[in-house]
């Protein structure tokens, strides 16, 4: 893709903005990267490691360089981020695009309109990629991270139609397949496909940490128990500030969740052998043509 911005600012250089940043470097989609945090650790590495051209410990600054500013804070932070930055360019003509990676879409959303006084600033694009890991810090960033993976955009109605356009250009040359959602119907599918799977994966380990036989218990656990609890090594404040913006959704999801396991709960104590047997063959037959499409998925990156 040939170059059309001149620089994209990522402001909260971790995972997600550093794979970010590393993605539109390898292909080219501005002429510089900078970043921006409220410390420099991270913004340091960065430069070593070459993810990011140059770094700035200055807002002000960031806001006058950039085309694109692209918050990939822990989502109640992008909260406070938008507070600094949407007054300083509310009514400018020259402003950049605003963007952000949070997991999170509703509370950002009121977050604008409260700090705008009603009006959604026009050129703020709320977007999610689906792509990530239970790792953290910019380390851990991998240009090919969004690589077949989706990134949904969640339009509002005030949103200028350059600046989505040009939201969803920057994360298609990052190899993401970009798709449009409400903002509710993004939060909810989330709560349940991302969110609920990470409080329960969570809340099992924490249950059997505390059990008085949890050495026993952790030493002889197999495969299934890595596989189902390797995102309880996500980092607890992301998680813990996605339960709190999300918490409507996620409550749905969780009491969803619960009747099911009571059903299951209640066949297994009357011994339904038939009850168990459909639930396990439903579920199966799902996941398996889950696992057939993340298979197609993996198969395309491999040969990208
Ligand atoms: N980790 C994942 O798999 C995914 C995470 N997300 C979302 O992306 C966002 C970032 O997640 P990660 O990159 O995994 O987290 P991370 O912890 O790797 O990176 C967050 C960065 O934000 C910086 N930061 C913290 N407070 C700040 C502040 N006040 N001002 C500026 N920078 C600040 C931190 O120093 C850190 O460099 C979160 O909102 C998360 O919900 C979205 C998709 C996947
Ligand atoms: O580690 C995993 O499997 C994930 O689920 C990564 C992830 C975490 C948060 C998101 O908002 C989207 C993706």
């Amino acid at each position: 893709m040939a170059t059309r911005v001149s620089t994209v600012a990522i402001l909260g250089l971790g995972l997600i903005g550093g794979s970010l940043a590393r993605a539109l470097k390898a292909n080219a989609f501005c002429e510089r990267v900078i970043g921006y945090g409220h410390r420099a650790p991270s913004l340091e590495k960065g430069v070593a490691l070459g993810v990011i051209d140059s770094f700035t410990l200055d807002l002000d600054e960031v806001i006058e360089s950039a085309d694109i500013l692209v918050i990939c804070t822990p989502t109640l932070i992008a909260e406070q981020v938008l507070e600094q930055i949407l007054p300083r360019i509310a009514g400018r003509q020259d402003a950049p695009v605003v963007t952000d990676a949070a997991s999170v879409k509703g509370n950002l959303e009121s977050a604008a309109r409260r700090i705008c006084d009603g009006r959604y600033p026009a050129n703020f694009v709320l977007g999610h990629p689906i792509a990530g890991s239970e790792q953290s810090g910019v380390a851990a960033s991998k240009a090919d991270l969004y690589v077949n993976h989706r990134v949904i955009i969640t339009p509002v109605a005030e949103n200028d139609a350059a600046a989505l356009d040009l939201v969803r250009d920057m994360w298609a040359a990052t190899g993401a397949e970009v798709v449009d959602m409400s903002v509710a119907q993004h939060d909810a599918v989330l709560a349940a496909t991302s969110h609920l799977p990470h409080v329960l994966a969570y809340s099992l380990v924490d249950a059997l940490a505390q059990s008085d036989a949890s050495d026993e218990i952790f030493r002889c656990a197999a495969g299934g128990f890595r596989d189902f609890t390797r995102i309880a090594s996500s980092d607890p404040v992301m998680w813990r500030d996605i339960a709190i913006a999300n918490k409507g959704a996620l409550l749905d999801s969780i009491d969803l969740f619960s009747e099911h396991l009571a059903s299951l709960r209640a066949a297994v104590e009357a011994q339904d052998s038939d009850g168990m047997h459909a639930t396990f063959t439903r579920a199966k037959a799902a996941r398996d043509e889950f696992a057939a499409i993340l298979a197609e998925r993996q198969g395309d990156k491999a040969e990208s």
